[in-house]
């Protein structure tokens, strides 16, 4: 699984965007002449480092400002490299081979000697290597031309800042800050750029690489490491061919910014996998690592290291071990849960089977008294029915007895004497249930009785309320549909208003026939109100002197009532009575 099957952008395509983006820029700049220019600039540093530490070798002086043929031809011997590095390095050649043409100046830089160059630099390129200084073919005297120029240069100026940092002490690491080719074999320093050493430095702390692994990646070019995916050989590379200066801060940027999006996506991937361990798939023995079940990616098999590896498989045995003691304790938590839900389910299951049980007592019960209920009110319907077939009986009986009793009845009552008239002498002989007695003067001095027999006979003393007990039956019979009808017949002042209306101050005792019997007819009917309805008139009469008055009409003054009536007495009649069954 490579790097950009991990990451959600491809670092490669990043890279190149950023170099493509600075090359254009570039090209404005016109690159090639500042390169040359920069060229000039170290080889004049390194032509001056040179005549200041060795002065004039062989009588041949180094030119202040050569040019790239003059300082390759003056460094070919192989004398001036051998001499200024034993300077700094005493003994580091151990033999210098110094020819008796070394005084005769070759202007066209023809060869001295080939045994005698090739085995100063030889031994100089030996020494250069074993000191960890870049170094460079021994045939890039012979080729010329700009690279093997540049390469040249490079070593000088790494001897230079080798000897500065000797002569400052020695103290730290010592780093050679320009672009240069680095040794291959057993370096003892790593040969980092200054300027892309935090990218570096973060980068190998991120991939746990090594510095061997490091130098032996810098030897693959941009495109091997571009196309095989390995991040590290890929920026090594391109590094490598380039000068400081040719790198801007912002591709160092971007590739810090690349970096610390690589770490923080690991980083996230970690903890990932720490939060749901048991959904981390495990790592297959050829170290590729397969998706989780959310489908990320949690490794790639591009990491080469050995060292990378272990640390990864200890990690992975520490989270392992971790996630197993977290997933064993998740585990007796849930079953611990587990258990306690089960038990509060057979609680509640012998809750509902208990419930139900009482429930369908219950029912069983209610049934019963359902039952029970519609029998009572079956019975109950029954004895309704047999109450109304009772009172229709019942009613039928009552008014046979009032018929029994006459549908004719005459009472008669005698009224006491008035205020004033206390020394009259009354003709009442006797008053007996239904018969009177009355005196009869003579007028020859024998006196004479006489019987009167009615239906009831009310003395004197009588109250209104026994005189109305009498006729309160008749109300009854009224609501049943009999037509009823009570007047008084006697002379003047003899009580017929008294005995119907009552006195002119009515008090509850006072009240008459008529008060007591609407008051009965209004009482019934609210008892029978659920079985029966009615509805009551009444109209009340005057007959006097054969002249027939409304004495309740309200458009005129007595209104006459057209038929004539041979009663001279106030009528009381209930007219109407509708009944509803
Ligand atoms: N039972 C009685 N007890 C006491 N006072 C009575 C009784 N009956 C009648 N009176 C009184 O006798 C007087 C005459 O009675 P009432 O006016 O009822 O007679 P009436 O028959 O209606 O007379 P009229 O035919 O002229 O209208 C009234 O003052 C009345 O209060």
């Amino acid at each position: 699984m490579t790097t950009e099957e991990v990451l959600p952008f491809s670092v490669a395509s990043v890279l190149e965007e950023v170099l493509q983006q600075n090359g254009a820029r570039s090209r404005v700049i016109d690159l090639a002449s500042r390169k040359a220019e920069e060229a000039a600039l170290r080889r004049y540093e390194a032509a001056m480092w040179l005549r200041r530490t060795v002065g004039v070798v062989g009588g041949k002086d180094l030119p202040a400002q050569p040019s790239e043929e003059e300082f390759r031809l003056a460094l070919r011997s192989g004398i001036v490299l051998c001499n200024v590095l034993n300077k700094i390095q005493p003994g580091a050649v151990p033999k210098v081979v110094e020819g008796p043409s070394d005084s005769v100046i070759i202007p066209d830089g023809a060869a001295l000697s080939a045994f005698q160059y090739f085995e100063n630099v030889r031994n100089f390129l030996v020494a250069v290597e074993e000191l960890g200084l870049p170094t460079f073919e021994a045939s890039d005297f012979e080729q010329g031309g700009k690279s093997a120029t540049a390469r040249i240069i490079n070593c000088v100026l790494a001897l230079k800042s080798y000897s500065e940092w000797k002569q400052s002490g020695g103290h730290g690491s010592w780093k050679f800050g320009a672009n240069g080719k680095p040794s291959s074999a057993g370096a003892g320093k790593p040969f980092m750029r200054k300027n892309s050493e935090p990218f570096m430095n973060s980068f190998s702390r991120t991939l746990s690489v090594g510095e061997n692994s490091l130098d032996s990646d810098l030897s693959n070019d941009l495109s091997e490491a571009g196309s095989s995916g390995n991040l590290n050989s890929l920026v090594r590379a391109f590094l490598s061919d380039r000068k400081q200066e040719e790198i801007p801060s912002v591709v160092e940027s971007m590739l810090n910014k690349v970096m610390e999006e690589f770490e923080r996506r690991l980083t996230s991937q970690n903890e990932q996998m720490k939060a749901a361990p048991t959904e981390v798939a495990v790592s297959v023995p050829d170290n590729s690592l397969t998706r989780s079940s959310s489908g990320d990616v949690v490794m790639e098999d591009e990491f080469p290291t050995k060292e990378k590896m272990e640390v990864s498989a200890r990690e992975c045995d520490d989270q392992n071990h971790y996630h197993d003691k977290e997933s064993k304790t998740q585990l007796l938590k849930r079953q611990m849960l587990v258990e306690l839900q089960q038990r509060n389910i057979m609680e509640l299951k012998q809750t509902l089977h208990i419930t139900k049980e009482g429930m369908q007592l219950l029912q069983v019960k209610y049934q019963e008294e359902f039952n029970n209920f519609g029998k009572h009110l079956h019975s109950l319907a029954s004895a309704a029915s047999g109450y109304q077939r009772v009172l229709e009986e019942n009613r039928k009986l009552y008014n046979q007895v009032q018929d029994l009793k006459g549908n004719i009845r005459v009472y008669c009552r005698v009224r006491p004497f008035l205020n004033g008239q206390p020394n009259l002498v009354t003709t009442v002989d006797s008053v007996e249930e239904g018969n009177i007695v009355i005196t009869i003067p003579s007028k020859y001095g024998k006196e004479s009785r006489r019987l009167f027999s009615f239906n009831k006979v009310f003395g004197p003393a009588a109250t209104q309320a026994a005189v109305f007990e009498d006729t309160q039956a008749l109300i009854r019979s009224v609501l049943d549909g009999y037509n009823v009808c009570i007047f008084a017949y006697g002379q003047t002042g003899s009580g017929k208003t008294f005995t119907m209306t009552g006195p002119k101050e009515l008090t509850e005792e006072s009240l008459g026939v008529n008060y007591r019997a609407l008051s009965d007819l209004f009482v019934l009917a609210n008892q029978r109100k659920d079985t029966i309805s009615y509805d009551i008139s009444v109209q009340m009469l005057e007959i006097y002197n054969e002249q027939v008055r409304d004495l309740l009409v309200t458009d005129g003054l007595n209104k006459r009532y057209p038929s004539s009536y041979d009663l001279t007495c106030m009528l009381f009649c209930i007219v109407q009575c509708i009944l509803y069954c």
